[in-house]
This record gives structure tokens, C-alpha cells and sequence, in this order.
């Protein structure tokens, strides 16, 4: 099937940007369009376009262009495959609760799909449709369909439940405790320390006053 072919990280990357160019291009009323407008409108070279779209077996007919329901047709598809990446959160205290009542709700392509916690009146619960389970429940090689945990546990505990993720086969961890974890090379680590964001803008406040702004006329 075209959908299980892996294309180019390059090319992946550029999906969403082609893709809304492509429902611009549609709500302004055109069917069709070349790929020198597409170039123009996205900013990348037309033969990039060309070798992008040529690993979906969009070719564009010369003197016609491309099809553009047709190719958002496709972009979608793929891009909602994207929809399946796994999410599940570690530690479902104040912020952890917050975040799985949030679930991403705008974004198409995050979804929480189980949450853990060693709280025996937590563990067994659901939270916005989402499972809670026990530490115990997570087995070597259990979350190898789940690429991404984010960790909300409390700061002396996030190495080692870093650990039991990473044995249990997750990809990439989003941190919000403030302890700086070691991951080995093959796994991603976003840290979102609040405390630090807090500090810089203070800073930024301090030393990088911005001009005074025009007050808004009521
Ligand atoms: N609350 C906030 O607004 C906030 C903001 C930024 C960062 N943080 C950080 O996020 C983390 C969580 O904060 P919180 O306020 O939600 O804490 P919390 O104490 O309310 O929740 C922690 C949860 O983790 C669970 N837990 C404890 N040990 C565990 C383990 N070994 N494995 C799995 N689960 C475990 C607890 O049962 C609890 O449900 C902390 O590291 C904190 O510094 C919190």
C-alpha cells in the first residue's frame, strides 16, 4: 500500500505546509494548479515539489498541473495517520489531571491514551475517557506502540520512572518536573521547566524593557 511506503524525513516534513497551501488554494475557487504557482505560493523549488509529490504517485499532468482535491485528499490521509501517535502521561497529580482533562483538544494529531500512577485511588479510574493504570502494568516493551510519555511526577521519582518508560519501549519523553533526567542517545527528551520560563521573562522584563505600547482606544 502507497500509505506504508516511507517517505523522506525532508519530504514528511513539508506535508503540513503543502497541505495548507493546498486548502487556501481550494477555498480561493481553483481545481487545479502547477507546480511553478505551488512553488511560488510555498516558497520551494519546483523540482523539490515535483520529487516530494513524485512519492505519492502525484506526477502532475504537463499543461495541467495537479489536481488539488485530489492531493489534499492524499496529504490528509497520510497526515492523519499521524493521529494514531500514542501519548500516555505518567504521574496523574495536579498538573497531570490538568493535562488529561486538556487532551489536546484542537491539535488532530496528540491523543492521551493511558495515563499511570502508583496511587491505589487513582489507579483504575478514568479521566476524560482516559484509562488510569499501575506502574506494575508496565511490562519491558509494553509501550512499543506509544512513542511519547509525558512525565508529571514528582522531581525525585523522574529518573527512575524515565527508566521503566524507556524499558517499556517509549521514543520520546516530555518532562515537566524540574529534574534534569539522563536518556540514552536513541531517545528524544523535551524538558518544559515553568520555573525557568518564568525566570527569563522576568529577566527579559527587567533588562529588555519593550517600547511602551499605543493605548488601545476604547
Ligand atoms: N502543578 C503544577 O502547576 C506544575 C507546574 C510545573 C511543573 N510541575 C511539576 O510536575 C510534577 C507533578 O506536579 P504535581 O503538582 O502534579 O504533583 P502531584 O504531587 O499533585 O502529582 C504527582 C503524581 O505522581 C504520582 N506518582 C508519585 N510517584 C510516582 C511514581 N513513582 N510513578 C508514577 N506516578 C507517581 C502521584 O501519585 C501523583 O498522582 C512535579 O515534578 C512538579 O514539579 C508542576
Amino acid at each position: 500500500m502507497m500509505s506504508e511506503q516511507r517517505i523522506p524525513q525532508a519530504t514528511a516534513r513539508r506535508l503540513p505546509l503543502y497541505y495548507r497551501v493546498l486548502e487556501n488554494v481550494k477555498r480561493a475557487g481553483k481545481q487545479r494548479i502547477s507546480s511553478t504557482e505551488l512553488s511560488k505560493a510555498v516558497k520551494i523549488d519546483a523540482a523539490t515539489i515535483r520529487r516530494d509529490f513524485s512519492y505519492f504517485g502525484a506526477l502532475g499532468r504537463k499543461g495541467y498541473g495537479y489536481n488539488v482535491e485530489y492531493l489534499l485528499t492524499f496529504f490528509r490521509k497520510i497526515l492523519e495517520q499521524d493521529d494514531k501517535t500514542g501519548v500516555v502521561l505518567v504521574g496523574v497529580g495536579n498538573l497531570g489531571m490538568a493535562l488529561l482533562h486538556y487532551n489536546f483538544q484542537k491539535s488532530h494529531n496528540i491523543k492521551i491514551m493511558k495515563a499511570y500512577d502508583v496511587d491505589p485511588k487513582k489507579i483504575g479510574q478514568t479521566i476524560a475517557g482516559i484509562p488510569i493504570y499501575s506502574m506494575d502494568d508496565l511490562k519491558e516493551g509494553s509501550l512499543a506502540d506509544t512513542p511519547i510519555a509525558i512525565l508529571t511526577v514528582p522531581a525525585q521519582v523522574a529518573q527512575v520512572t524515565a527508566d521503566r518508560l524507556i524499558e517499556a519501549g517509549i521514543k520520546g519523553i516530555l518532562n515537566f518536573t524540574p529534574a534534569r533526567i539522563d536518556v540514552p542517545e536513541h531517545i528524544r527528551l523535551h524538558n518544559i521547566d515553568l520555573t525557568i520560563e518564568l525566570q527569563t521573562l522576568i529577566y527579559f522584563l527587567k533588562h529588555y524593557p519593550l517600547p511602551a505600547g499605543e493605548q488601545e482606544a476604547e
